[in-house]
């Protein structure tokens, strides 16, 4: 297998608890990602910013937010703990405005990783908080602001990501270490739920995941202190390592889509595994010599 990446860059030793939901916004030129554990937005400005923007923000919210991503029109999308919301700037903050709540019948639950496929759908994933009980499920948010649950029995949702040509969605049960691929259709039904990888106990756990423009899948590995790329087979074809165990997002950003950001976590180490990785937490990035698919608005 390829090593594709002597070592990303740490470009913001954050020290998040749970750093996830990276997402490239080009009408900013920034990328835009979030602290699930300690409800943080923040916001990166690379050096190569066109903006001038400042190079790091960060809001402390009164929700936990999971995931977010950018609207047509201004503003954002977002998973929220028990379902979805719209966000928008409030002053010098962030509005948060709930828009249902599939998930407060469920008190242990909470919303996780999610993504816009390219009809402008955001999909995301609820998960059992305490991470034992199958109580996570699939969500679609239309544009037109209603949801629908289309898929259930996971413990740790995670991804979910889609083929450049939106015809696959891929969607993960961390817990189980299991990749799923759908046929998705048109109209943003899932058909014909397959296991596209099973990944083994020493690689740690598959959690968020995006694809280049090429459609090979790049899966990040909690407790594996990487990426693993996959072809569209399902062939590992190449690995970035980190110097962090629990490797949590990714995205392709950047002007020309040729970055991919990765988030990282502090959440689960011990104070001696903490001391052995400084940078847990922390946003790194690099070129594996590939770009991502141009990203999508909501409803866009
Ligand atoms: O949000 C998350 O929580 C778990 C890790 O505890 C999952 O792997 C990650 O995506």
């Amino acid at each position: 297998m390829q090593q594709l990446q002597m070592e990303p860059e740490c470009v913001w030793p954050a020290a998040a608890t749970l750093g996830e939901g990276p997402v490239w916004v080009a009408r900013e030129q920034a990328l835009y990602w979030v602290d699930i554990k300690r409800s943080v937005l923040h916001r990166y400005c690379p050096p190569e910013n066109s903006k001038g923007c400042n190079e790091r923000s960060s809001w402390q919210l009164d929700s936990q937010l999971s995931a977010i991503a950018p609207r047509a029109g201004g503003g954002f999308v977002g998973a929220i703990r028990d379902g979805f919301a719209l966000l928008f700037p409030d002053g010098d903050g962030v509005g948060i405005e709930p828009l249902g709540g599939p998930e407060s019948d469920i008190p242990g639950n909470r919303f996780n990783d999610g993504k816009v496929d390219a009809a402008g759908r955001f999909w995301a994933g609820s998960m059992d908080d305490g991470e034992e009980e199958p109580t996570g499920a699939l969500y679609r948010l239309d544009p037109d602001l209603s949801w629908q649950r289309l898929d259930a029995d996971y413990v740790i949702t995670n991804g979910p990501t889609f083929s450049p040509d939106n015809r696959i969605l891929y969607h993960t049960d961390t817990l189980k270490r299991t990749v799923y691929a759908f046929d998705l259709e048109t109209d943003g039904s899932p058909r014909n739920k397959q296991v596209f990888l099973q990944l083994p106990e020493e690689s740690g756990y598959p959690d968020g995941m995006t694809v280049d423009a090429e459609g090979c899948l790049w899966v990040c590995h909690w407790g594996g202190w990487g990426v693993t790329r996959f072809s569209p087979e399902g062939e590992a074809i190449g690995r970035i390592e980190l110097p962090v165990a629990n490797v949590t997002s990714c995205t392709f950003a950047g002007p020309d889509l040729d970055t991919l950001y990765i988030t990282t976590a502090r959440k689960g180490l011990s104070d001696a595994e903490l001391a052995d990785q400084p940078l847990a937490g922390g946003l790194f990035r690099c070129r594996p010599g590939v770009r991502g698919p141009a990203p999508v608005l909501f409803g866009g």
